[in-house]
C-alpha cells in the first residue's frame, strides 16, 4: 500500500503520513520524522500501547538515546499530575531543546504528549503516532493540545504544531471494535460539516467503511484528514472558520463533564450533533431529512443519539464554559445545509432546552 502525504502549514510545516508498515520498519520513517540533531526521544503512552512503545524504544535507540513515560489510560492522562510526571522525567533526563517528545496512542494521549511537548523548555519538537481512528482523523493533525479540569475539558491547552504525523493503519489491528465506531463520530462530523462524500460512503455499507483493512476506510481517513489540515492551515488559531471542527462539541463536552470524562469523545460528541442539527432545523430551516440523516448514519454505529432529561441544567451550566462562548454569548456551530456551517449567536437559552426536548431518552 502506498503512504498518502497531506500537508499541513498551521503553526509550522509539517506532514502526516498515511500507511502502514511505519511502526513494524520505524528507523528511516523515525528518523524522518525526528529530523535532524535529536539526542533524546521520550515516547509517552498508555498501558495498552506499552508493547509497541518498548519495541519501538529498542529499534530507535543507538542513534539516540529513547526514554519511555507510560501514563494513565484514556481521560485520565489529560491531567495536570500526568503533565507534571512528564515533566520530571524529562528534567531528570536533562532534555534539552534540541530533543523531542514522541506521543504514541489515542487522542487523550496525543493531547497530552502535545501540551508536554508545548511547555517543555516553552516548545520542543513533537512526533504524534496516533493509534486509535479518533487520533488519526482529528486529534493529532492540527496543534490542539490539552488537559481537562474540574470544571469543564480541555480547559488548559495551547496551539502547538507537531513536526510530524504517522499514521500506520497496522497499528488498528487490535483496537476494539467499539473504539473504531467512537472514531467514526469524528469522520462523520466531517461528513456533515464540509465532505458529505463521506456520508455517502459510510452510508454505502457501514461494516466495510469501518473495516480498517478495506480501502474505503482509507479513503474516509484521507478525507477526513484532509478536511483538517485545510481548516487548520487557513486558522490555526480558531479565529474563525476553525470553528466548524467544533460541530457537535458544545454539547458533546458538557456530557463529557456530566460523565466524569468516562465516555469516550466520539459518543458524547455523537449526541451533541444530533442536538446541533435539531438546533439548525429550528434556527436554519435545516431540512428533515438531514437531522434524520445524522440518527440514521450515528446509530447504524451504534453510537448513541440520545441524553437524559434531567442533566439539562449541569449541561448548561457546562456550556457557558465552552471555548466558543464570549462573554455571555453562547456560540453554536450550525448547519444551513449538509456540508454548510454558520455560527448561531444564542442570547437567549430558552431555543436550546427546545432543541434538547429533541433529544432525550
Ligand atoms: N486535539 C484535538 O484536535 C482533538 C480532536 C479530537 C479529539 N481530541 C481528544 O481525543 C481524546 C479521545 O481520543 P480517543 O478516542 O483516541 O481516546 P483514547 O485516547 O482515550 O483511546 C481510547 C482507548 O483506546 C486504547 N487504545 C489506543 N490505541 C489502541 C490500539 N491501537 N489498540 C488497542 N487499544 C488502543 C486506549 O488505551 C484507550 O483505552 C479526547 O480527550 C478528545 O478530547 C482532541
Ligand atoms: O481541531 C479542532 O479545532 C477541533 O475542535 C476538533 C475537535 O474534534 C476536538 O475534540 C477538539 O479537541 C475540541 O477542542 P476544544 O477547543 O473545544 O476543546
Ligand atoms: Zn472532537
Amino acid at each position: 500500500m502506498t503512504t498518502t502525504k497531506i500537508s499541513v502549514t498551521g503553526g509550522g510545516e509539517y506532514t502526516v503520513s498515511i500507511g502502514r508498515g511505519m511502526l513494524s520498519n520505524p528507523e528511516r520513517t523515525f528518523a524522518e520524522a525526528l529530523g535532524a540533531g535529536v539526542n533524546k526521544v521520550l515516547i509517552i503512552h498508555p498501558p495498552t500501547m506499552g508493547a509497541v512503545a518498548n519495541k519501538l524504544r529498542d529499534q530507535l535507540m543507538g542513534e539516540r538515546e529513547v526514554l519511555l513515560a507510560e501514563v494513565p489510560d484514556a481521560e485520565n492522562a489529560k491531567r495536570i499530575e500526568v503533565a507534571a510526571f512528564c515533566w520530571q522525567v524529562l528534567g531528570q533526563a536533562d532534555f534539552t531543546r534540541s530533543d523531542a517528545v514522541i506521543g504514541l496512542g489515542g487522542g487523550a494521549i496525543t493531547d497530552l504528549a502535545g501540551f508536554v511537548a508545548a511547555t517543555w523548555l516553552r516548545g520542543v519538537r513533537l512526533v504524534q503516532v496516533p493509534t486509535t481512528v479518533l487520533a488519526m482523523v482529528d486529534a493529532s493533525v492540527g496543534g490542539k493540545t490539552g488537559i481537562n479540569t474540574a470544571e469543564g475539558k480541555n480547559l488548559v491547552g495551547s496551539f502547538y504544531a507537531p513536526h510530524a504525523v504517522l499514521c500506520d493503519l497496522d497499528v488498528l489491528e487490535n483496537l476494539p471494535r467499539n473504539e473504531i465506531l467512537a472514531g467514526f463520530a469524528e469522520i462523520v462530523k466531517c461528513g456533515f460539516i464540509a465532505v458529505p462524500e463521506i456520508l455517502d460512503i459510510i452510508e454505502a455499507d457501514v461494516d466495510v467503511a469501518t473495516d480498517p483493512t478495506s480501502d474505503q476506510f482509507k479513503r474516509l481517513i484521507e478525507l477526513s484528514v484532509g478536511l483538517k489540515a485545510r481548516v487548520v492551515s487557513e486558522d490555526f488559531k480558531e479565529n474563525g472558520q476553525r470553528e466548524i471542527l467544533n460541530y457537535g462539541h458544545t454539547l458533546g463536552h458538557a456530557i463529557e463533564h456530566a460523565e466524569r470524562y468516562t465516555w469516550r469523545h466520539g459518543a458524547a460528541i455523537s449526541i451533541g450533533m444530533v442536538f446541533a442539527a435539531e438546533l439548525s432545523r429550528m434556527t436554519q430551516n435545516l431540512p428533515d431529512e438531514v437531522v434524520e440523516r445524522h440518527r440514521r448514519i450515528l446509530s447504524s454505529l451504534t453510537l448513541p443519539i440520545t441524553y437524559t432529561a434531567e442533566a439539562w441544567e449541569h449541561l448548561l451550566t457546562t456550556m457557558k464554559r465552552d471555548k466558543k462562548s464570549r462573554g455571555s454569548m453562547l456560540r453554536f456551530v450550525v448547519l444551513t445545509a449538509e456540508g454548510k456551517t454558520t455560527i448561531l449567536n444564542v442570547p437567549d437559552t430558552s431555543i436550546l432546552f427546545t432543541a434538547y426536548q429533541e433529544i432525550c431518552a
